[in-house]
């Protein structure tokens, strides 16, 4: 578990990190979300013992980070942004380095190499220089490098970042598969990202956090079905004849509008389904002038950038 109070981070006068205290319990995946600049980095920094705060705590599994870090760093695999490697390196020459880094047993040290090689699908690759590499393999060893410890913790910021649409979803289901067994968090600017690995969100903004809740509230917030709102110059029987020629329509409510033989009509469909092309076929086969179309949903982007804006504009 990972408990952070009152973090805050100053770099002279710029604040990065403002007042930001949450809770990541085990076994779960944490995706830590914000625009460039946000703080970030910064915080995965300081939780991974890299950076110290100008105030505020963290502790890692009970062991505050500041007083006990080598037992709160040994729970810890951190891939820092830009992956920062030793290119002239081979492969297994870095993962040796790293191995020596952390302590690990010298008679350990192959098998784990071998062990985290195989989950990074870079076994191959481990007689190579890192520098005659190509740049999703050398994300990989970075993700590799993380893991060489075989922490309970691992903390990612960026992994995806500059990389290839082959590449980050290799990575994305390599990180998928990693998910049983340990406590991630992943820092990202990517909403898809987050939404697609993490079952729960922070949101920074300016250095502050401004949501902390699952995903599963934040799609709830987003609405689960599709819900578009017309406003048609027709009687009811035209609008039962529309319907009738639209299956993807699951629910209606229509009431008269303001304008004089306005009606207003919310149709229900799933989230998958858009009713717009339908609904312009089904009137203008009808003749029905439509006065408006949109739609009242409230997607899970816009939830973001409502977030996120509320702060840049407000505070
Ligand atoms: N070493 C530093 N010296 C001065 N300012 C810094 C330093 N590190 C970060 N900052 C500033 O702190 C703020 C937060 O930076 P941080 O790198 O944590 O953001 P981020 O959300 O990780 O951004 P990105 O997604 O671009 O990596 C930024 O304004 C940045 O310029």
């Amino acid at each position: 578990m990972i408990e952070a109070k009152m973090l805050y981070k100053n770099f002279g006068a710029s604040v990065a990190v403002n007042d930001v205290s949450f809770t990541i319990p085990d076994g779960q995946i944490t995706g830590v979300l914000g625009r460039p600049g946000c703080g970030k980095s910064t915080i995965a920094n300081i939780l991974a013992g890299y950076t110290a705060s100008s105030g505020g705590s963290v502790s890692i599994n009970g062991y505050d980070i500041e007083r006990h870090p080598r037992r709160a760093k040994a729970a810890i695999g951190y891939l820092p942004a830009n992956n920062p490697i030793y290119y002239d390196m081979t492969v297994r020459e870095y993962l040796d380095f790293l191995s020596r880094l952390h302590r690990l047993p010298r008679r350990q040290v192959p098998g784990r190499i071998a062990w985290v090689s195989d989950i990074m699908g870079i076994s191959e690759y481990l007689p190579h220089l890192i520098l005659n590499l190509d740049r999703g393999v050398i994300r990989r060893i970075g993700i590799a490098g993380a893991l060489i410890n075989d922490p309970p913790i691992l903390l990612l910021d960026q992994p995806t970042a500059g990389l290839s649409p082959a590449d980050t979803r290799e990575i994305r289901e390599i990180l998928k598969s990693l998910r049983q067994d340990r406590t991630m968090v992943i820092f990202s600017s990517y909403l898809a990202e987050v939404l697609e690995l993490c079952q729960h969100v922070l949101v920074l903004n300016g250095g502050k956090l401004i949501a902390n809740d699952s995903i599963a509230n934040l799609r709830a917030l987003a609405g689960d079905k599709n819900r578009l709102k017309l406003s048609l110059h027709a009687t009811l029987d035209q609008l039962r004849r529309i319907l009738s020629s639209m299956e993807s329509v699951e629910d209606v409510s229509a009431q008269p509008g303001l304008e004089e033989g306005a009606l207003d009509v919310i149709l229900e469909s799933g989230v998958d389904t858009d009713l717009r092309p339908q609904v312009w076929a089904a009137c203008a086969r009808e003749n029905i002038p439509i006065l408006e179309m949109k739609y009242l949903n409230v997607s899970l982007e816009e939830i973001f950038l409502q977030l996120t804006g509320k702060i840049q504009g407000g505070d």
